[in-house]
């Protein structure tokens, strides 16, 4: 299997406001040294909390966020170090599926020229082709041809969301990057598009990035997970090896908060962590592990010193005192 995309040490900054004139100008690490690897053909899953770095690190590793340090190979170019119109043309070859199909799409605009809109951006073939494609595309996501000329709001939100994957399919993309694809959507369309998803990935070899707060989600179409904290990978690894076996408490923290589906679509059901407080601030990340403060295992070397990520034999876990869940 060849590597599309080797990430190395990306590191993500933002400037913060300045609290008074003298002050010097606060930073956030929103992703600090992440590193992994995307192979040609499979899907890898970044999961983790609100705000611990999920979307940064997918935006700074396609060039949409800047990154302040670590490299980004893709198909061996570092995506960072590319002049202008080099990246135009990388451009063609990710694509972009965000959470919101409601909002991505152009109201006012008939679906056919929505999707065919980033061909003729990009002057991708002439007019007869691009309709060509567009058509072939409609029905690849299970579109019927009549609705080439309706709007969005003509459509169910699973239907939107057919819409913005066949609009990211016109350019031959090597990888899509999934943005919580289905959060929006209602439980028993999020099966269906994200079968859409894995069926897709298999006819064409697409490779994806994937974020979801959602470890069910992610089991669903993913082969590697990555989970993220604080900015950091604490575990990656094979999907298999990660939900059978775990290592990180933060891991089984998640995992065991993930809920059935029947209990999802239970109304008013709110997915608890079973872990007591809130991530630390990322202004002022702790010394050691950042889990540390949250974690039934933490002892002293925990809060002073930060575990490297190490790969075992499942998974790769940063975790002074890895094992299975039951040793909590
Ligand atoms: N433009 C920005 N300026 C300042 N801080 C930002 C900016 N974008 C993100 N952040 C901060 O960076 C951290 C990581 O945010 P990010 O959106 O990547 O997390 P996430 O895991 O994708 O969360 P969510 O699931 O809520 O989108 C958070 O602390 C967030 O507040």
């Amino acid at each position: 299997m060849s590597v599309l995309m080797d990430v190395r040490d990306l590191t993500v900054r933002f400037a913060l406001p300045k609290p008074s004139f003298f002050a010097e100008r606060p930073h956030l690490e929103a992703v600090r040294q992440v590193s992994f690897q995307l192979e040609a053909g499979k899907a890898l899953g970044i999961v983790g909390e609100s705000g611990s770095g999920k979307t940064t690190t997918a935006m700074a590793a396609i060039r949409l966020t800047k990154a302040a340090g670590g490299q980004v190979l893709f198909e061996g170019d570092d995506l960072l170090e590319l002049d202008d119109e080099a990246m135009r043309q990388r451009r063609r070859d990710v694509q972009l599926i965000f959470q919101d199909p409601y909002s991505s799409l152009n109201p006012r605009a008939r679906v056919v020229d929505i999707v065919r809109e980033p061909m003729d951006l990009m002057e991708i073939g002439t007019p007869e082709e691009r309709h060509a494609k567009v058509e072939e595309l409609f029905a690849l996501v299970g579109l019927r041809p009549d609705q080439l000329n309706l709007f969005p709001h003509q459509f169910s939100g699973g239907q939107r969301q057919r819409i913005s994957i066949a609009r990211a399919l016109t350019t031959n993309p090597k990888l899509l990057v999934c943005d919580e694809p289905v959060s929006a959507l209602d439980v028993a369309i999020q099966a269906q598009i994200l079968n859409l998803l894995a069926e897709l990935k298999e006819k064409l070899g697409l490779s994806y990035l994937f974020i979801s707060h959602d470890l069910g989600v992610v089991r669903h179409v993913c082969d590697e997970v990555a989970v993220m904290y604080l900015g950091k990978i604490v575990e990656s690894g094979p999907t298999s090896a990660l939900f059978e076996a775990p290592q990180h408490p933060y891991t089984q923290a998640l995992l065991s908060a993930a809920p059935s589906l029947a209990r999802r679509k239970s109304k008013g059901y709110v997915r608890p962590l079973k872990v007591s407080g809130d991530p630390p601030s990322p202004i002022n990340p702790p010394p050691g592990c950042a889990f540390a403060e949250r974690c039934p295992r933490a002892q002293d070397v925990c809060r002073k010193t930060p575990p490297d990520l190490v790969p075992g034999a499942g998974t790769a876990v940063a975790c002074h005192y890895p094992g299975p869940a039951d040793t909590i």
